[in-house]
């Protein structure tokens, strides 16, 4: 029985042409969509027991699904896009991420051509398995503050690796635990006494024999992390090394190479291509942002469908908690988020792809855009997707709270995203720093690509919104021009404001807040943008542009109604405006309504993806819910295991002391 079948009927648009919208094709849906389903009927991947696994149980598990994972890639001849649809739907953070995700992007970006050659074979055959060991105890963020040192000795050829003090110990790396028996290792380059700028180098840690530790490493996991489940599918690790020999050959040479003779030569490389791999990775969390709210939404939306509190009325059914404005107001907008971030996420992916093209024949002058683009759309989805996942549980209100809702794992899993790859403050004060040398070069530089706008900034500053009714603010210029002006005027005043200070660092750090807050309504702007762009497209299927503008309406409008005090302080918006974009965004709650169920069915999740009782496609929730329940291993008996040597003692003690 469908419980939502009445829902699926409302919509006025062909779901099966969202559904291809959405992943961006016909061929990359029948790709998702045929991955997607091989994992939900292979019972190798079950995943509903997760959260009550012990750890090392927990990762026995990850390793057994992982072989498994391998073994298909090969068996059924997966392509490289395949496997990574398999992973994302096998949905259970492994080694393999940071093998297939860091490690080898790392060679080759950093690597030289010989380099390339003797490596990549080595790790796309697993043969070796490697993670990406950059952080440290004591620092993180900042890169250049690390510790590890790789000192050349001219006499053997080799550079030997080093880790001096506690807080030098390599502290996160995934796969560096228990997993992997190489690292590209991130430490400092001295020769001749002299430090040379933090490079990468290929070490291999554990036998490829019996997989111990080679001499002078010390390696081990990091321990638990937050949540049941979770992340801790994961073995982040801890590494040390008393002074190990590794080749020359093997620091990463495509920047500054190390001669025999311990001179050190410049490419034309610039030095910023060592953080190259950390391009690559943010680029693809945006699309996971996506992905990760898309489900919680999905989650979220079905079941406020079923959900009925008050109202009503002569024994009638009572209302649909999704028809509440309140529920609206705080679904919707993330509904509207996730097809936003999508969108951007594939524009961002094109980008990254052209700056690939062009790094790899050696033309690095897009390299700074690509840079603020994936670091502040990196931070924007992902601070946003990790409050909407724990909005989309307060929405489910106390069944969200239950781990068979999916959302406290999905919660759990996510949130560190925030973190990982560029603390999200560290990398909006990078776009900051961007934007405050673009303002600052305006009268001889032409700004192009995202911050074309500040090109236009005389313009901007001066023109305000001409906005009359809440239907004046159904206009694509209208609203990209409210983000423009309101994004320009803010890092035109910050950068007022910072030339007031005689030493520009000192300016900066004394700015900070306000210098995020410039970055952020710049990245705001950018996903608007390219929502609006995508709208632009030959998009097919009845009525599916129609509800993607009502979303990308819905996404902008509410971003201009929570920042309205940016809109008004820099006075591109009078109040009056302000609340005729509020009403509007009412009007299309209303038009978004009807289609909620089918805007997210058009996400194509199995019920095993989702892993959520909450979000089944049926609707079937409460005979689950308590079915379910009878299956916690607590309900095995009736009477649990402890009541009698713990608690009857008690109970005994009142009946005693009730007597006297
Ligand atoms: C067949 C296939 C089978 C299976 C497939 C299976 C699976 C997987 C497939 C895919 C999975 C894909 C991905 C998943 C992988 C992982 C995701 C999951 C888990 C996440 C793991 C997380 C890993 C990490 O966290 S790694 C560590 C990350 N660390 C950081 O991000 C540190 C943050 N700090 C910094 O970036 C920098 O230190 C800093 C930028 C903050 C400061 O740098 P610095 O001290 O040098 O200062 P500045 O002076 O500010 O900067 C100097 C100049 O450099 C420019 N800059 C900075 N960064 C970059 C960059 N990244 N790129 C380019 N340029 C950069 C900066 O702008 C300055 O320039 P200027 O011109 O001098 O102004
Ligand atoms: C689950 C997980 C997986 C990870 N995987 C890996 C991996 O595979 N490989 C790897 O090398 N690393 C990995 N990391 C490490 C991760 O990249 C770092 O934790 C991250 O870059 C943040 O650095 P940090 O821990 O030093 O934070 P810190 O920089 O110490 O941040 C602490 C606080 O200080 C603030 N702060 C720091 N600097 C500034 C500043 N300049 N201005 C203003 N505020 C500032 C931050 O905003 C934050 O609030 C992983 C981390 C996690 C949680």
């Amino acid at each position: 029985m469908d419980y939502l079948s009445d829902e699926r009927k409302k919509s006025d648009f062909d779901v099966e042409a969202m559904k291809v919208a959405w992943a961006g094709s016909i061929q990359e849906f029948q790709l998702s969509d045929r991955m997607a389903k091989l994992v939900a009927n292979d019972p190798v991947f079950e995943k509903f027991t997760r959260p009550m696994l012990g750890r090392k149980e927990l990762l026995k598990n990850t390793l057994r699904k992982s072989a498994h994972a391998w073994k298909l890639i090969i068996d059924l001849r997966l392509s490289e896009e395949e496997a990574k649809w398999l992973r994302l739907y096998v949905d259970e953070p492994a080694y393999t991420d940071l093998h297939w995700g860091m490690f080898i992007p790392a060679i080759e970006g950093q690597g030289t051509e010989e380099q390339k050659k003797k490596w990549l074979p080595l790790a796309k055959k697993m043969q070796i398995i490697g993670c990406y060991a950059q952080t440290e105890l004591g620092h993180g963020s900042n890169v250049q503050g690390l510790e590890t040192t790789a000192t050349f000795d001219t006499r053997t050829d080799e550079f030997i690796m080093h880790s001096p003090t506690l807080t030098s110990s390599k502290w996160w790396p995934g796969g560096l635990g228990k997993l992997s028996t190489h690292a590209v290792v991130y430490a400092r380059l001295i020769v001749g006494g002299q430090f040379h700028g933090v490079h990468g180098f290929i070490v291999q840690l554990r036998s490829l024999e019996d997989h111990s530790p080679l001499p002078g490493i010390t390696v081990g996991d990091i321990g638990l992390k937050f949540g049941n489940g979770a992340y801790n599918t994961m073995d982040n690790g801890v590494l040390r090394f008393d002074h190990v020999r590794i080749p020359r050959n093997q620091m990463l040479m495509r920047v500054s190479q190390v001669t025999k003779e311990g001179k050190i030569m410049q490419s034309d490389v610039p030095r910023q291509l060592i953080y190259g791999t950390m391009v690559y990775v943010r680029q693809t969390i945006v699309a996971d942002a996506s992905k990760a709210l898309s489900r919680a939404v999905c989650i979220a939306t079905r079941y406020s469908a079923v959900r009925r509190q008050f109202g009503s009325r002569d024994g009638g059914p009572e209302t649909q908690v999704i028809d509440y404005k309140t529920q609206q107001s705080r679904l919707f907008p993330l509904l509207a988020s996730a097809y936003a971030f999508r969108f951007v996420s594939e524009w961002l992916k094109s980008l990254y792809l052209d700056v690939k093209q062009r790094l790899e024949a050696n033309e690095f002058s897009t390299l700074p855009e690509a840079h603020a683009c994936t670091a502040g759309l990196k931070s924007l989805t992902t601070t946003a997707t990790a409050d909407g996942i724990e909005e989309c549980r307060k929405l489910c209100g106390g069944h969200g709270y239950l781990v068979s809702s999916g959302l406290p794992e999905l919660f759990a899993v996510y949130i560190p995203a925030c973190t990982y790859e560029g603390d999200n403050v560290v990398l909006m004060l990078q776009v900051a720093r961007f934007l405050v040398k673009t303002v600052s070069e305006l009268g001889h530089k032409k700004p192009v690509g995202t911050t074309a706008y500040m090109g236009r900034v005389a313009s901007l500053m001066q023109k305000n919104s001409a906005v009359q009714t809440a239907e004046g603010w159904l206009n694509p210029g209208a609203v990209v021009e409210a983000f423009e002006s309101r994004a320009a005027r803010m890092a035109v005043r910050c950068a007022q404001e910072l030339a007031k200070f005689g030493n520009p660092e000192e300016g900066f750090a004394e700015l900070a807040v306000d210098l995020v807050e410039v970055a952020v309504s710049h990245c705001q702007l950018i996903v608007v943008t390219k929502f609006f762009e995508k709208l632009q497209q030959d998009i097919p299927g009845k009525g599916v542009k129609e509800s993607l503008e009502v979303l990308c309406y819905v996404y902008a409008l509410f971003l201009l109604h929570k920042h309205q005090g940016d809109f008004l302080a820099t006075g591109y918006l009078t109040p009056k405006q302000a609340s005729l974009a509020n009403a509007q965004l009412r009007t299309l709650y209303s038009k978004v309504r009807p289609n909620a169920i089918a805007l997210v069915d058009s996400f194509s999740y199995t019920d095993h993806y989702l892993g959520s009782i909450l979000g089944r496609y049926d609707g079937n929730v409460y005979p689950k819910l308590y079915e379910a329940a009878w299956e916690d291993p607590l309900n095995d008996s009736d009477v649990i295991d402890g009541f009698h040597q713990y608690v009857q003692p008690i109970l005994k003690q009142r009946l005693h002391s009730a007597k006297l």
